[in-house]
């Protein structure tokens, strides 16, 4: 099983919803070619938040202000009947500096109501626009017919809304 983050920078955050979103279109890897936000596997000892920042600052060189880093979610995806990845999502409204291209990513504002969806992961659409309108989420989503798990079949998914949501680490002691 794995551990991982995404990120998801916003500006415009005036009124209720935020008016873009920072997407990545992924250059390698899990994922490659679609557009996702910046974030990967948390590394040893890290937190999740720890990694969402640190993440974001090597994929498009953005600075995260951690105490602006708010958890949105937390998906987990099952392949083939086994947990795979356990994700942890944030939002972050502010932060530092501006997003450049790096080997792993482009980066690339998006209007939240111009999200690129049938460019992304397929259950993106179930949970991203929950996310950017700032409610929480606790998501499970089957997969079927891998691996790698981006080449599987997306077939079921569960999701509870506007739970309250941890922030540590799902096994790991620190959080
Ligand atoms: N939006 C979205 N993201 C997903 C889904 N499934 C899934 O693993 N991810 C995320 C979790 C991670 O942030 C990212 C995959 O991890 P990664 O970027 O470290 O993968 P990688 O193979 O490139 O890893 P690495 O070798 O660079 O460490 O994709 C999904 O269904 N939707």
């Amino acid at each position: 099983m794995t551990e991982a983050t995404l990120c998801f920078p916003l500006r415009g955050t005036d009124g209720v919803t935020p008016e873009e979103v920072l997407l990545i279109e992924k250059r390698r890897g899990l994922g490659e070619g679609w557009y996702n936000g910046p974030g990967g596997k948390l590394e040893a000892e890290e937190t999740p938040r720890e990694c969402a920042i640190r993440e974001t600052r090597e994929e498009v060189g953005l600075e995260v202000d951690p105490a602006a880093l708010e958890k949105a979610a937390e998906l987990t995806f099952r392949l083939d009947g086994d947990v795979h990845t356990v994700c942890h999502v944030y939002r972050a409204d502010r932060f530092e500096g501006e997003p450049v291209t790096t080997p792993e990513a482009r980066p690339e504002w998006f209007s939240v109501e111009e999200i690129p969806y049938d460019q992304m992961w397929d259950d993106d659409r179930l949970w991203l626009p929950g996310v950017l309108s700032g409610r929480t989420v606790v998501g499970e989503f089957a997969f079927e017919g891998g691996p790698p798990l981006d080449e599987a079949d997306f077939v079921d998914h569960d999701l509870g809304w506007d739970v309250p949501i941890t922030d540590g680490s799902t096994t790991r002691s620190r959080g």
